[in-house]
């Protein structure tokens, strides 16, 4: 995993401007496929994801980072009074000075952000998770929050857009959609990780999906891919696709610049899907990721859903 770099040292002047670049380098450096669709809202909106993506790279670094061991459940209660000071308006390292420029620009509520540091502590709890009403719950949490905060910067369509005959029906707000995206991304990523977790001694797939195709725990310790295996594989992986599908009907909701980076993060991260499948289904020795390439054909394809869906 890679270490953020030092604050202190990428801003020698603490200024919001120079914190907001902190937060793009960081975007930049930690998720292609994120930061490619921010590349393609306007200025402002671009900027507060930046922001937000640090915040949460900040937060999930704390058990999944090079520091992790030393995270207790008392950092996290540390960490979530430094997110009041922040909402409060106070910032406390100089990244935080962008998030608080963020709140006074967009309608962001503070939930969601304690919500994804109660996902965290899940983390630090559990290594295991027998049903998928149970890993549902810690995905909303680590992930269906980013889609509630992504919502409040992305925006719907001001109501001079809408037609004079839809006037008085009121902007349909796709907070499911959105969180539905966020559990697909989960979920993707989980699939993605099964080899790099287990080496953690982690299990995110539920126990009771390794039952129901009758693989062990012991099978996934070793890397064991057979047909059960496989099965297995594709039912998480329609599991996955069913949220993406459900993520898409509410992009049209959005506002029109926000259609486009939406679309285009969504078809990346779900284009992972494919590549586990291209890879039959070996996640243990293979990372599945989408080239680079392949990455800016997707571009042009999510424009025109962007435009006609
Ligand atoms: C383009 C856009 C709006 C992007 C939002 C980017 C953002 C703010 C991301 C935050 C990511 C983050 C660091 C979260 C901390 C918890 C965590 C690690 C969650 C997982 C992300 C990991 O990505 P990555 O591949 O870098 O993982 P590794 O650490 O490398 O293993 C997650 C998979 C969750 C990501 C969830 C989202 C981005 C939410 C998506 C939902 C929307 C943008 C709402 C769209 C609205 C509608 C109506 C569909
Ligand atoms: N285009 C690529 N070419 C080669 N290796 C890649 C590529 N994309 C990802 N990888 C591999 O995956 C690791 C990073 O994983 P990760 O999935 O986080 O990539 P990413 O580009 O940040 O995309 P994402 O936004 O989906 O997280 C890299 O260190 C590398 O091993
Ligand atoms: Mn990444």
């Amino acid at each position: 995993m890679l270490q953020l770099p030092n604050p202190e040292q990428t801003c020698s002047y603490p200024s919001v401007e120079s914190a907001y670049e902190f937060c793009r380098q960081v975007t930049a450096e930690y998720s292609k496929t994120f930061y490619l669709g921010t590349l393609l809202m306007p200025k402002e909106k671009r900027k507060a994801i930046w922001a937000i993506y640090v915040w949460c790279r900040r937060t999930d670094q704390l058990v999944d980072g090079p520091e992790a061991e030393f995270t207790t459940l008392d950092t996290l209660d540390q960490w979530e009074k430094t997110l009041e000071s922040i909402f409060a308006g106070n910032p406390v390292e100089s990244p935080d000075l962008a998030l608080v420029d963020t709140l006074k620009r967009f309608p962001l509520e503070i939930q969601p952000f304690r919500d994804l540091i109660a996902g965290q502590r899940m983390d630090l709890k559990r290594d295991r998770y027998q049903t998928f009403d149970e890993l549902y719950l810690y995905c909303y949490r680590v992930a269906g929050t980013v889609g509630l905060m992504s919502n409040a910067v992305l925006g719907l369509e001001p109501e001079w857009g809408v037609s004079p005959w839809q006037k008085n029906q009121k902007n349909h707000i796709p907070t499911e959609e959105a969180v539905a995206l966020g559990i697909a991304n989960q979920l993707t990523n989980i699939l993605r990780d099964v080899g790099e977790d287990a080496d953690r001694g982690r299990i995110y797939l539920p126990l009771e999906d390794l039952e129901r195709f009758n693989y062990r725990e012991e099978d996934l310790f070793n890397g064991v891919i057979n047909e059960n295996w496989r099965q297995l594989m594709q039912f998480e992986i329609q599991r996955a696709r069913g949220f993406y599908a459900q993520a898409e009907r509410g992009i049209r909701d959005l506002s029109r610049e926000s259609r486009w980076p939406v679309w285009t993060a969504l078809m990346l991260y779900q284009g992972i899907l494919d590549v586990i499948e291209r890879n039959q289904y070996d996640v243990f020795n293979r990372r599945a990721y989408v080239p680079k390439v392949e990455k800016f054909l997707y571009l042009p394809v999510a424009w025109l859903r962007s435009q006609a869906l």
